[in-house]
């Protein structure tokens, strides 16, 4: 009886050693390690991998700030022995965890399109990552989209170089939602790029506080001039026109009313008597 006892006790010591080893060696490493096990698993990946410390080289010690995005700031670099010239995302330590920079970072490396900035590398080093670009000597196309009412000079791009702007941009996006990326909510924002490029102007502007879709979808309809900036030629006041409907389409408040990215490629490629005209957009 004391004999069944002890051994009752002990197979539940052992049991439960058992257990507490089992526990350790599942038991969850911190994030970074989590990031660090990741990338020793595909090490294919270790030629464009970073150090901090050549993160820091590469951007002279992040001397020339690019811009901000919702994910950090961005500084203009350049590759080791004299290489490429980069845009090196630093991504903020708040924003986002181990697992959305492991998910970002694989389905980046693997897209390539001639239409998206390539992807050059990364670094994780300890709690610090890092996205490195192909450097765009032209920045931002927000330069480039807005006509200014009282300046001489304007950045203003022609309304044809734009709408082939559009058109690559738009293949981009149909070539990333191939790969399963949110698409009705991108789908909205290029429409309202669109509207912004077709128009010269904001979708919502703040002096008149006109919102621009039902303004101009009214025109529109009512055969009104729609007041578009720096056209000359019938070609280019068709295609405005086309950019016009298409971005109504996208911005449609109703996501399953909005095209797919293919359809929108296929309407702003076709000719304009092809695009049907959308339900009137809501007034914000
Ligand atoms: N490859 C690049 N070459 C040159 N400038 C760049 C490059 N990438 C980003 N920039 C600059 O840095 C700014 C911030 O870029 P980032 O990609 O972080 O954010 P975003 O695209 O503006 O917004 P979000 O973070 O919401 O995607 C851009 O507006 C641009 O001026």
């Amino acid at each position: 009886m004391v004999l069944a006892m002890v051994l009752g006790v002990l197979i539940f010591v052992v049991e439960m050693i058992a257990l507490l080893c089992r526990w350790s060696r599942t038991k969850k490493p911190k994030k970074f390690e989590q990031v660090e096990a990741f990338l020793e698993l595909h090490e294919e990946r270790a030629t464009n991998r970073y150090k901090y410390s050549e993160v820091k080289k590469m951007t002279n010690f992040f001397k020339d700030k690019l811009g901000e995005g919702g994910y950090g700031s961005v500084f203009k670099g350049q590759l080791p022995n004299g290489g490429a010239m980069v845009a090196v995302k630093i991504l903020s330590e708040t924003k986002g965890n181990g697992d959305d920079f492991i998910n970002e970072l694989a389905s980046i490396s693997k897209t390539f399109h001639r239409k998206l900035i390539t992807y050059l590398g990364y670094c994780v080093d300890r709690g610090r990552r890092a996205l490195i670009y192909e450097f765009m000597p032209n920045g931002s196309l927000e330069k480039y989209i807005y006509y200014k009412v009282s300046a001489k000079a304007q950045s203003r791009l022609g309304l044809m170089t734009l709408y082939n702007i559009a058109i690559g941009i738009a293949d981009g996006l149909q070539y990333l939602h191939e790969g399963g990326v949110s698409r009705k909510a991108d789908v909205y924002s290029y429409g309202k790029m669109l509207l912004e490029m077709a128009g010269g102007r904001k979708i919502f502007d703040v002096q008149t506080e006109t919102y621009y879709p039902p303004w101009i979808y009214d025109k529109l309809v009512a055969n009104e001039n729609l007041e578009l900036y720096g056209i000359t030629t019938p070609e280019e006041e068709l295609t405005a026109l086309k950019m016009i409907l298409v971005g109504l389409w996208c911005i449609q408040t109703d996501p399953a009313v909005r095209p797919y990215m293919s359809e929108v490629v296929q309407m702003l490629k076709g000719s304009l008597d092809t695009v049907p005209i959308p339900p009137r957009p809501s007034s914000i």
